[in-house]
């Protein structure tokens, strides 16, 4: 099942098939850097439509050239799942096509 907790090894696993993105006590995590503030908006567009396709959310924080996102799986009761990998690979294809690092 997609939405049940992973365990700290199947955590570090997938982690390692992620480089950048980390885990931040009970969510993952990564901040991308972008060319500057449109861009940085564009790609919250971006992400804002994968995680409608999903229905999977993270927590999205826009700055100046920066786009910093934490997830997890509330139904989950907060726990990380395949689905938090599912949404950061999709994520990660994304970004790689906006320029961001
Ligand atoms: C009703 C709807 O399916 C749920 O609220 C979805 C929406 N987006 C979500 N996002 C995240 N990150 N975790 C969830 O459990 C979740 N559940």
């Amino acid at each position: 099942m997609p939405t049940e907790p992973l365990s700290q090894k199947e955590i570090e696993d997938r982690l390692r098939e992620l480089p950048g993105w980390s885990q931040e006590g009970d969510r993952i995590a990564r901040t991308y850097r972008l060319g500057g503030h449109f861009a940085a908006t564009a790609l919250v567009v971006h992400i804002a439509r994968i995680q409608e396709e999903l229905n999977h959310h993270s927590d999205l924080l826009l700055g100046y050239n920066t786009v910093n996102l934490t997830v997890n799986t509330h139904s989950a009761g907060g726990a990380i799942t395949e689905l938090d990998f599912e949404l950061a690979h999709r994520v990660e294809g994304a970004a790689a096509g906006h320029g961001a690092g």
